[in-house]
């Protein structure tokens, strides 16, 4: 895409971009992307923030849709050279029934491949996820893994094996003729968990311990690691694969990367302390506080309760059996597939990710007051 002649030319859908990931990327692509043109914004739900981007010189245009309505999605696909599609329900928590995160999740990228072939765009970007490799159903750890790393990859939560069914369709779908007979191209990119300004579950932990008194309580052991990483770098991969898709097609086509940085390995609460610490809130224990199998015993009792109150309120708390699973569960990567193949190193370090997050949960804490 760096042909001079296609200067300002290109038009750009980012599904999803509404979303915590999404703004990142629409503001990265506008900041980033000299031969932008029309950026395109699709999501069920439109911020108000889009209008001061309008001002800018590139032409943003929001469309309020569905990507499990077909012709909503044909209509917004039609015409863009790239499509990056972030748009997913992520719901671990059973907020939503599993038909309608496969509906959304897999069906919408369905749509989405779909519109791309009958209208002709040839670039398609997907969001997918660490979660389509592990951690899986048995709990088993996946430790500085790369794109090859053998791990048994069976899920059964709803989330996760939507998006591995969706990404297998995106990734098939590498080299079918579009409209006007040329090939798709089609990359996936699995990040791990995302974390940054705007993270709703940080607002939650965020919250949780300023109602516990500016306390929260280790539930997890300190030596499960996470790999984390920073919604910028996040952000800039998704913008530097769509414009190396077209160059580097043969070699980045139905391919998976995963989506990395330098953030440290660390248990899910004690990442979460970088932020939250700086901000006031202290976590309690140097070991977890209560034992695993009243953890266990919690868990399903969350899930009894949300069944049980399900006529009348949604519960919905953070603890229950899959989250528990996954805390509890090392899964960290180490890899340079995308810096080999598409020159990818992450903008943000380690030290800024952490600053220009922290300063996001003291704003909070200020309009909080
Ligand atoms: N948050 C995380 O840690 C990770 C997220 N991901 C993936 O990244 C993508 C973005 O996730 P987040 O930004 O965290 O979630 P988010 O919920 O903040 O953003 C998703 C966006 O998709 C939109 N959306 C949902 N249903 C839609 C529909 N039917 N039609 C059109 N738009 C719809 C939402 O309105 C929202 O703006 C998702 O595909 C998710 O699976 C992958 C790895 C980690
Ligand atoms: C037991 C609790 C005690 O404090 C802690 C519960 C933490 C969980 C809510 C999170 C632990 C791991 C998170 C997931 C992980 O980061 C990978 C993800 C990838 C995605 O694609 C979507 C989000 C998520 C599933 C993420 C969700 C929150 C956790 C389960």
């Amino acid at each position: 895409m760096a042909d001079s002649a296609q200067a300002q030319k290109l038009v750009y859908l980012v599904t999803g971009g509404c979303g915590f990931l999404g703004e990142h990327v629409v503001r990265m692509l506008l900041q980033q992307e000299p031969q932008l043109r029309e950026l395109r914004i699709f999501d069920l739900h439109l911020g108000p923030w889009l209008e001061e981007l309008k001002t800018g010189p590139v032409q943003v245009t929001a469309i309020q849709g569905d990507v499990t309505q077909a012709h909503e999605v044909a209509a917004a696909v039609a015409g863009a050279h790239v499509v990056i599609h972030t748009a997913g329900l992520v719901d671990v928590f059973g907020k939503t029934s599993p038909e309608t995160i496969h509906e959304v999740n897999v069906q919408g990228t369905r749509n989405v491949i779909e519109a791309c072939v009958q209208t002709g765009t040839r670039f398609l970007v997907y969001t997918s996820s660490m979660e389509v490799v592990g951690p899986n159903i048995k709990g088993q750890p996946f430790y500085r893994g790369n794109e090859n790393t053998p791990y048994e990859a069976v899920h059964r939560h709803p989330y996760p094996c939507s998006k591995a069914l969706a990404e297998q369709l995106v990734l098939e779908a590498n080299g079918r003729k579009v409209l006007g007979g040329l090939p798709l191209v089609t990359c996936a990119l699995r990040p791990t968990g995302i974390y940054g300004e705007g993270h709703q579950i940080m607002r939650d932990f965020y919250h949780q311990g300023l109602r516990l008194g500016g306390r929260l309580f280790r539930a997890i052991p300190a030596s499960v690691e996470h790999g984390r990483v920073y919604v910028g770098n996040v952000a800039w991969m998704h913008v530097l694969v769509a414009r190396e898709l077209e160059h580097r097609a043969a070699l980045m086509g139905g391919q998976v990367y995963f989506c990395y940085d330098n953030s440290p390995y660390k248990s899910y609460e004690d990442f979460n302390m970088e932020f939250l610490g700086p901000c006031g809130l202290r976590l309690v224990g140097t070991r977890p506080l209560l034992p695993y199998w009243l953890l266990v015993f919690l868990a399903a009792l969350n899930v009894l309760l949300q069944w049980l109150l399900r006529p009348l309120l949604l519960y919905a708390p953070l603890l229950n059996p899959y989250t528990l699973a996954m805390a509890n569960t090392t899964f960290t990567v180490s890899t340079d597939k995308a810096r080999r193949h598409f020159g990818y190193e992450p903008p943000f370090s380690w030290e800024e990710s952490r600053t220009r997050t922290i300063r996001w949960v003291q704003a909070m804490e200020g309009s909080a007051q």
